[in-house]
């Protein structure tokens, strides 16, 4: 059983925190936003503690908590502070801990390390997001190909948007990659709703058993 998995995206905005809380739910585990970037709206770890139905305190705290919503490098920056790798060592615990990244794989954390860079030196297992929108297949066999030129774990892609089959079948043959299953944009978003759908998309066996 895999007990850390890190969410990471082809870019901002795609879904990896709704993801990351349906998943923590399912997984009844922990969630962990290393890096949050933009405090003026709902955090990361704020939408997880709203839609993930776990007790309290399995939200961890974030290392870095930047003002503005900007890619975290620039974000510190601003605030007169600095994020170093060490900063980012992911807590150890017994049961499974769910770790969301900042943006896309490329993102930098400071002037000379990416969020990709970080997620090489754990070498912990990855779960990519990518939408399913035009556009995504690119984007999604770029981020696969990052992945694996650094040996990072891949367990899969997590499909976030309406069903598009030929774009999903294409990125999982062109990137010998498992799709691990599908989140539609549900309407209305709540506890209940992102429950019923991470169970009906997605197969927790393909996850939990890691890369
Ligand atoms: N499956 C979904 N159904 C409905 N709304 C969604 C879904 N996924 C994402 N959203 C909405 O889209 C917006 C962006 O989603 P989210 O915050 O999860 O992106 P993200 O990839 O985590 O971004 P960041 O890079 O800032 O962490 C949010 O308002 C979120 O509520
Ligand atoms: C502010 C946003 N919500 C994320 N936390 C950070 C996204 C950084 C994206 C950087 C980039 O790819 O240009
Ligand atoms: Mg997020």
């Amino acid at each position: 059983m895999t007990t850390r998995i890190v969410v990471t995206g082809t870019d901002t905005g795609i879904g990896k925190t709704v993801f990351s809380a349906g998943l923590a739910g399912l997984l009844d585990g922990f969630y962990w936003k290393p890096v949050q970037s933009g405090l003026d709206e709902e955090t990361d770890s704020e939408a997880v503690e709203r839609l993930a139905g776990l007790p309290s305190g399995r939200v961890l705290p974030e290392a870095h908590r930047l003002k503005s919503p900007l890619s975290p490098h620039r974000s510190a920056e601003i605030d007169g502070v600095s994020i170093e790798a060490a900063d980012l060592a992911f807590p150890v615990l017994p049961t499974p801990l769910v770790i969301e990244g900042a943006g896309g794989l490329m993102v930098p954390i400071n002037r000379q390390t990416r969020f990709i860079d970080i997620f090489a030196e754990w070498r912990l297992p990855v779960i990519l997001c990518a939408r399913t929108e035009l556009g995504t297949i690119n984007h999604t066999l770029l981020s696969i190909e990052a992945l694996r030129a650094r040996s990072i774990p891949l367990i899969g892609i997590a499909f976030i948007g309406e069903e598009v089959a030929d774009t999903q079948r294409t990125i999982t043959e062109f990137g010998a990659v498992r799709q691990l299953g599908r989140l539609p944009h549900l309407v209305p978003l709540t506890r209940e709703t992102l429950r019923k759908a991470m169970f009906a998309g997605f197969d927790l066996a393909k996850i939990a058993g890691g890369d």
